[in-house]
C-alpha cells in the first residue's frame, strides 16, 4: 500500500514556458521548484545556446532575460532531445529572429508531427521548413516581419496554440486562436504574469501584438501529470491513503482527477490557492473500489498524459472502460495507445485496441510480467505502478526513461510504499 505525505517536482508544461518567457523578457527572472529533468534541461540549452545566462541551484533557477530582440545566433543546432514541447514552443519563438536555426530531436521526436505548428507559423510570414514538410530537423530562417492571424485549429492541441502565442510577440497585428477544446492554459497564463494584453473568452484566444514581457518572480506547481501515477497508485492498492502537496489544479488539467472520481475514487482537493495566476491545492487519496466509465470528446485534452496511468486504473475496475477520440495518443514519445494494450495484456488484463482509443475490461488482479516501456516515461511509470498491484516481480525494460519527466519517480514511490 502507499501511505504517507509527498510533493512531486514542478510541472513540466510551465517549466519549460518560464525558460522560455524569461529569456525573452527584460530582466531577471527568479524561479523556484523547477522541473530539473531531461525535457526541461533540453529547453535550458537551446536557450543558452541563444546566448542567455541561465543559472541553477537545484530546482532554483535565475534566467537573466535578454528582452525579445536580444537572442543570438546559436551558430549550432538546437538539440530538442525528447521533448516536443520543447521543439514546437521554440519555434514560435525563432520564426520571429533574425537568424537562422535548425532544431533537431532523438529518433522519438524526429518522428513525431510538425506540420500541425509549420502551417499556422507559416500563414504568420514564418520561414519554417520540415521534412517533407512534416519531420525534424526543422530549418528556420529570417522572414519579413510577422503578421497577426486569427486561426482555427484544427485539433485540440496547446503545443499549437503556444507556438502561435509566441509568434505573435514578434507579430505586426492582432491573433487569434479559436479552439474546439479546452487545452492547457499555460503559456496565455505566464504571458499575463510577464505583462502581455491576452484575453479569453470561452474557446477564443486573443492576444495584441507587441508584447512587452518584463521578468518575473515565478513559483512552478506540481505537476498533476507525475502526482497521477502516485494517485492511481493509491486507489488501486488496498489500506493505501496518500497527500500530494502543491500540485497544479489548472482547470484544463484535472481531467484526470474527475475521470478517477466518477470511477468511484476517493480524491480530495485541500487548501485551494492561486499563485502567478495557477490554482494550487493538496490532493488526498485513498484506496477506493473503482468501476469502468466511458470517457471520450473535449476530456480527452484535459487528461491526455495521464490515458496510460488511467488504462491501469481501468484494467482493475469492475466493468468496462472505454476511452474514444485519443488519436492523438499514437502520436506521442510512443504510440501509447499500442504500448497500454499489448503491455498490459502481457499481465492479463483485457485490453482491446481501436484507431482512437482503448476498450478495457476490468480484471480482478493482474499477474507479474516482462515489460517494456517502449522507451516512453509515461508508460513507464504508468506500468510501474501496474506491477505494484501484481502479486509477483515484474520486470520493466527500459524504466531508466522516467528521467524524462520525473527523475525522482522511484525515490518518491519508496517513499510511499509499505
Ligand atoms: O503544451 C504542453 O506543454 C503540452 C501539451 C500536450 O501536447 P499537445 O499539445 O500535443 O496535446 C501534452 O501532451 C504535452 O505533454 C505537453
Ligand atoms: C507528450 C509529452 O511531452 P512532449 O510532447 O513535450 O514530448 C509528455 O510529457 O507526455
Amino acid at each position: 500500500m502507499l501511505k504517507g505525505e509527498i510533493r512531486v517536482p514542478g510541472d513540466k508544461s510551465i517549466s519549460h514556458r518560464s525558460i522560455m518567457l524569461g529569456s525573452i523578457a527584460e530582466g531577471k527572472t527568479e524561479i523556484k521548484n523547477f522541473l530539473v529533468s531531461e525535457d526541461t534541461l533540453a529547453t535550458m540549452e537551446c536557450f543558452r545556446k541563444m546566448g542567455v545566462h541561465i543559472d541553477t541551484r537545484k530546482d532554483n533557477v535565475v534566467v537573466e532575460g535578454v528582452g525579445k530582440s536580444g537572442l543570438k545566433n546559436p551558430e549550432k543546432i538546437l538539440y530538442c532531445g525528447n521533448s516536443g514541447t520543447t521543439m514546437r514552443l521554440t519555434s514560435g519563438i525563432l520564426v520571429g529572429q533574425d537568424f537562422p536555426s535548425i532544431l533537431v530531436g532523438d529518433s522519438s521526436l524526429n518522428s513525431r508531427p510538425m506540420k500541425r505548428i509549420i502551417s499556422p507559423l507559416r500563414q504568420m510570414n514564418g520561414n519554417i521548413k520540415g521534412v517533407e514538410d512534416e519531420y525534424p530537423p526543422l530549418e528556420i530562417y529570417p522572414s519579413e516581419k510577422l503578421k497577426g492571424i486569427h486561426y482555427k485549429m484544427p485539433i485540440d492541441s496547446a503545443q499549437v496554440k503556444s507556438a502561435i502565442l509566441l509568434a505573435s510577440i514578434y507579430a505586426h497585428g492582432q491573433t487569434c486562436i479559436e479552439e474546439k477544446g479546452f487545452s492547457r492554459d499555460h503559456t496565455e497564463r505566464m504571458l499575463k504574469c510577464f505583462g502581455a494584453d491576452i484575453c479569453k473568452t470561452d474557446k477564443l484566444t486573443c492576444i495584441k501584438d507587441n508584447a512587452k514581457l518584463k521578468g518575473q518572480n515565478l513559483f512552478i506547481p506540481g505537476d498533476i501529470s507525475s502526482a497521477a501515477f502516485f494517485i492511481v497508485g493509491a486507489l488501486t492498492l488496498k489500506g493505501s491513503d496518500i497527500l500530494i502537496r502543491d500540485v497544479g489544479i489548472n482547470e484544463s488539467r484535472i481531467g484526470i482527477l474527475e475521470a478517477l472520481k466518477e470511477m468511484g475514487g476517493d480524491i480530495e482537493i485541500q487548501n485551494k490557492r492561486i499563485v502567478n495566476y495557477e490554482p494550487i491545492g493538496d490532493i488526498r487519496v485513498r484506496y477506493s473500489k473503482l468501476k469502468g466509465i466511458n470517457i471520450n470528446g473535449s476530456r480527452i485534452i484535459t487528461l491526455i498524459d495521464e490515458i496510460p496511468v488511467l488504462a491501469v486504473a481501468a484494467a482493475l475496475a469492475e466493468g468496462t472502460t472505454t476511452i474514444r477520440d485519443a488519436e492523438e495518443l499514437k502520436y506521442k514519445e510512443s504510440n501509447r495507445l499500442n504500448a497500454m494494450a499489448v503491455e498490459l495484456n502481457k499481465m492479463g488484463a483485457k485490453v482491446e485496441e481501436l484507431e482512437d482509443g482503448l476498450v478495457i475490461e476490468g480484471v480482478s488482479f493482474l499477474k507479474p510480467a516482462t515489460l517494456n516501456s517502449h522507451n516512453d516515461h509515461r508508460i513507464a511509470m504508468a506500468l510501474n505502478i501496474a506491477a505494484l498491484n501484481a502479486d509477483g516481480k515484474s520486470h520493466i525494460q527500459r524504466g531508466e526513461c522516467v528521467k524524462i519527466s520525473f527523475p525522482g519517480f522511484f525515490d518518491e514511490l519508496y517513499k510511499l510504499l509499505i
